[in-house]
């Protein structure tokens, strides 16, 4: 009997939604392992396999069946795809081109063994990051650069400005996935992209405060604010938006710093200077890459408390999503200050969510972890936390999480998927 391997639901899904693997016409008990591989747009490998054995009748369900040793143990029905290991070190899984999909190879081989199995059946999986319909609106309008997307839905429909880490460049991946369930996302540039500044030294907010301006002017968003969703750096860009400008009416920070780093923050005739940091406070892991989880100086003594962001001023409700072992900064101690602040000036208490074994880069569901990579601000690599298993874990409650603190607080058709953990 051919082998079969089949995928339900069948042919191209979103990224973020899980997906079932079925393997039929194995013999009974058979041990088999399974193999997933993809590149990314530079070519990159990334490949996890996992060994299983077929049930008495010869069918193996990863909804059913645990994985008994590789990539990972136990049962996964995800496994293949947010345990992807990359064949370079230091390599982390991106989309670049959200207009295309990642297509992932699945393989069955017979037996255990690993090495010179035979190759009993395989499919390729498309997995995208555009639902039919959602439109791709680059934007180019005054000094705002970024790219808009648009649902399905009849409009209007609720804005949310996205913003990621530092790195520069614009990666939409996450908007464009989050256009999926029902909002206009605009993926924000703020650096270090066509014609906006080179470098993070000096961030005038007033450049963000066009982008939501032009987000609640846009004919098919509907006000009277937008949301701001931001990781890393872009979270604490997220905070200070919230704490000077206007039109904000919900913000979801991503292992987000409540102080200024880096550069010197400009808002009118205010500034906030970067707080300090001590290079001797860097540590080097056994593999050779830096540990800056202790760089930064504490915003909540001396010189370095003016660098502490005014988030009382904010008139919004907040969600912080929190890796407890991001390796990056201190997000959850950044997340309970902020907290403190807001409650301690009569504003109401955000809801903080912290994910144990969880690291920096809290990505859309089935993103594999990325271990450690270049920092770019930092020029070397930087280990960023997390446990595989946890962190993918925690990528797929903090989006189901995010999604409906948006729509509690900006409205908008429940378009998602709950996907299952
Ligand atoms: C010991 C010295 C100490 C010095 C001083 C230390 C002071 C410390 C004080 C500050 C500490 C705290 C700072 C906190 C900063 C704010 C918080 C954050 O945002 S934290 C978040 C910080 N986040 C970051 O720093 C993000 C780092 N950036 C990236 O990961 C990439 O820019 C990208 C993947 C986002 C897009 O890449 P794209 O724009 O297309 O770029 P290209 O294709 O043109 O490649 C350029 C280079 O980028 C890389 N690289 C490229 N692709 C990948 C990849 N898939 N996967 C991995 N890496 C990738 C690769 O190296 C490549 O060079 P090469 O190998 O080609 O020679």
């Amino acid at each position: 009997m051919t082998v079969t391997v089949t995928l339900e639901p069948a042919g191209r899904c979103r990224w973020d939604e899980p997906v079932r693997i079925v393997v039929r016409g194995l013999a009974p008990g058979q041990p088999v392992t399974l193999r997933a591989s993809l590149r990314d747009e530079k070519g990159a490998l990334f490949r996890a396999h996992a060994r299983y054995c077929a049930d008495a009748a010869g069918l193996l369900d990863l909804e059913r069946a645990p994985a008994l040793g590789g990539s990972f143990t136990g049962l996964e029905p995800m496994g293949l795809f947010w345990a992807l290991e990359p064949e370079k070190p230091l390599r982390r899984l991106v989309k670049r081109d959200v207009q295309t999909p990642f297509a992932v190879e699945l393989e069955v081989l017979d037996g255990h063994e690993p090495e010179a199995q035979l190759l009993l059946g395989r499919a390729v999986h498309e997995r995208d990051f555009l639902a039919p319909g959602v439109r791709r609106e680059p934007v180019r309008a005054g000094r705002v650069r970024g790219t808009l997307f648009l649902p399905p839905e009849p409009a209007p429909f609720p804005g949310i400005v996205d913003i990621s880490a530092a790195g520069g460049g614009l990666l939409e991946y996450r908007a464009s996935l989050l256009a999926g369930k029902g909002f206009g996302v605009m993926a924000l540039a703020y650096y270090n992209y066509e014609d906006l500044p080179k470098s993070l030294r000096h961030v005038h907010l007033e450049y963000f405060e066009e982008a939501v301006n032009y987000l609640l002017n846009h004919p098919q968003v509907k006000g009277p604010g937008v949301g701001l969703l931001g990781i890393s750096k872009g979270g604490e860009l997220c905070l200070s938006m919230a704490s000077f400008l206007k039109g904000i009416t919900a913000a979801v920070i991503i292992n987000g710093s409540v102080v200024n780093v880096w550069g010197t923050l400009h808002y009118k005739d205010e500034i906030l200077p970067p707080v300090g940091f001590n290079q001797n406070r860097i540590k080097m892991t056994k593999d050779g890459f830096a540990d800056i989880v202790e760089v930064l100086n504490s915003p909540l003594e001396g010189a370095d408390q003016k660098s502490f962001i005014p988030v009382e001023r904010a008139e919004c409700p907040f969600l912080f999503l929190v890796g407890q072992d991001d390796h990056n900064w201190k997000s959850e101690f950044y997340a309970n200050e902020a907290s403190k602040r807001l409650q301690a000036h009569g504003k109401a208490k955000p809801q903080v969510i912290c994910y144990p074994g969880t690291g920096h880069y809290i990505e859309p569901p089935y993103f594999p972890l990325c271990p450690a990579s270049l920092h770019t601000l930092v020029g070397t690599p930087v280990i960023w936390g997390g446990e595989p298993r946890a962190h993918a874990r925690a990528q797929t409650d903090a989006w189901q999480q995010l999604q409906t603190f948006f729509h509690k607080h900006l409205g908008g058709e429940k378009g998602t998927i709950l996907a299952k953990l």
